[in-house]
């Protein structure tokens, strides 16, 4: 009678086993195709780059900046990046005041090589900035008419070339500084941060975004979020809503505190109290001699206030190479006499609190990269930056002619006074001090793109920064694909456990009684 129960069960359990199998089979199949559709389904789109040029008209000399970014990412933070940069040939745009048609011209070598960069197809899409800056805010200034011509002159250059012309125009020193501090920060990616990073940030109370300090030939800026703003001084505070966040903003930009129209301000002091044509400069290495022509010299805005009538046409500088000297000399460019706000930095200017870090970038970074003073990631202490540029203002100008014969020699005979001005305006001026000095950072570049306005600018130009957050899928593509796997692991587990129940194997069945 027992028989034939044992064989009618057989047929039975065979059964069960192979829809099991079935089953596990299909289910792994499944997880399979689940994870390859994740997979392909969100892969990122094939890339559609687009492109935008900028030029920045600084005092000095015009730099040509093209940009890209994938097209379908636009409003997306740090994705747009430098792709080229060209430095044009000859002398800023401001430079032409005397050969007003010859500015424009002197762009055409940069706007090829940017022909060059952007596919032919792209050329007609691609739009062209120019921005100028303090050196046609002071042609401006002295000669209006030959401001205007230059300007024109190069639009009608930017309008003859294949792109799409957006305009040229000298923009405020306001724009100079706030476009400098949006471009630091889109960089940096502080204005749009990853849950985890958004959360560390609030946890430990971590300063947001950085502040900008940026040196120029004829003017600087100092660009920072500022807690302590109140309305005193409007013309200085700026308010952005970026990726849906407020920010409050302090900016200021001080025409003739770039360094080159500082060391002409210092000049013209020095030259108020010599009595012959010769000047003994502490600021110039000891052995280092220039002759500066006097005729032109009080036409400059930076200067005329101190005009003088000199029995001579030629000055000739003889350096001396005095670190203290030169400091004293330099001090008296930052008047301190009088603050009609709670708090300024110098010549009567309101400045609050400083607040967070700040990168230092153009010339007090091409300045501190020289004296090998940009020391990261923990910036050096103050006392050892400054004893550096003291032990360099006093070698001899032929023993540094003959270490550093590959560097320029205007740019080499320059950095002890340049050494000397970054830190009194750092430290006379905006009253950095010991304990503050490490918060600045002196950087050149951010990845591949140069520190500098003109990103920022770009940005806003193309509506490229939202003020609200786009709403984005809340996963990147690797967090997604890595969770779809990690799912279908568990679910394969969980139907290989149930198999394992149901069909209970004979080493299982083993350890049940
Ligand atoms: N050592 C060194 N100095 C440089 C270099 N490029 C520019 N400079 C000098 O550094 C100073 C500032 O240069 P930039 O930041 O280009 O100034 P700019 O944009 O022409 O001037 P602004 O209109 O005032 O902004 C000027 O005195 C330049 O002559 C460089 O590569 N090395
Ligand atoms: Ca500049």
């Amino acid at each position: 009678m027992d028989e034939p129960k044992v064989t009618g069960t057989k047929p039975k359990m065979s059964s069960t086993r192979m829809i099991l199998l079935i089953l596990g089979f299909l289910s792994t199949l499944a997880v399979i195709a689940l994870i390859a559709v994740a997979v392909t389904q969100n892969q990122p789109f094939p890339k559609n780059i687009k492109y935008g040029i900028v030029l920045d008209a600084g005092s000095s000399h015009t730099n040509l900046y093209v940009y890209e970014w994938p097209a379908e990412k636009e409003n997306d933070t740090g994705v747009v990046k430098q792709v080229e940069v060209c430095k044009v040939e000859g002398p800023g745009i401001s430079g032409y005041s005397h050969a007003t048609e010859k500015a424009g011209p002197s762009l055409e070598q940069c706007l090829q090589q940017a022909k060059e960069v952007i596919p032919s197809a792209q050329h007609k899409e691609t739009p062209v900035y120019l921005g100028a800056t303090a050196g046609m805010r002071l042609l401006r200034l002295q000669n209006e008419s030959a401001a205007d011509k230059v300007l024109s002159s190069v639009e009608n250059t930017l309008r003859s070339a294949p792109f799409n012309f957006q305009g040229a125009r000298i923009i405020t020193g306001q724009e100079e500084g706030a476009y400098g501090w949006i471009t630091i920060n889109y960089l940096l990616g502080n204005f749009k941060q990853s849950g985890w990073k958004k959360l560390l940030h609030s946890l430990k109370s971590l300063s947001e975004t950085s502040g900008a300090l940026d040196l120029g030939g004829a003017s600087t800026q100092i660009t920072f979020v500022s807690k302590e703003l109140t309305s005193e001084s409007p013309e200085n505070q700026l308010y952005f809503r970026l990726y849906g966040k407020d920010y409050q903003v302090y900016t200021h930009s001080f025409l003739c505190y770039g360094k080159d129209q500082a060391l002409q301000q210092k000049l013209a002091r020095d030259l108020q109290t010599v009595d012959n044509s010769l000047l003994p400069d502490p600021c110039f290495h000891k052995g280092y001699e220039r002759t500066i022509n006097i005729s032109d010299f009080f036409k400059n805005p930076c200067t005329s206030e101190k005009k003088k009538q000199l029995p001579f046409n030629q000055l000739y500088i003889k350096g001396e190479g005095d670190y203290q000297k030169c400091r004293e000399n330099i001090q008296n460019l930052f008047d301190k006499s009088n603050c009609p706000y709670s708090s300024c930095s110098f010549n009567g200017i309101y400045l609050p609190p400083l607040q967070g870090d700040f990168g230092a970038f153009s010339a007090f970074y091409f300045v501190m990269n020289f004296l090998n003073l940009t020391s990261e990631p923990k910036p050096l202490a103050l006392n050892k930056v400054t004893s550096t540029i003291e032990t360099f203002c006093a070698r001899p100008w032929q023993e540094v002619k003959t270490a550093y014969h590959h560097i320029k020699e205007k740019y080499l005979s320059e950095y002890c006074f340049s050494g000397v001005y970054i830190l009194s305006l750092l430290e006379n001026g905006y009253e950095f001090t010991e304990n503050n000095w490490q918060m600045v950072h002196f950087l050149g570049k951010i990845d591949s793109s140069d520190a500098g306005w003109t990103l920022g600018y770009m940005l806003n130009l193309t509506n490229m920064i939202p003020a609200e957050e786009p709403a984005g899928p809340p996963l990147s593509h690797g967090s997604y694909v890595g969770l779809m796997v990690l799912c279908s692991l568990v679910l394969v587990s969980v139907l290989l456990f149930a198999w394992l129940l149901l069909h209970k194997p004979k080493c299982l069945q083993k350890g049940i009684v």
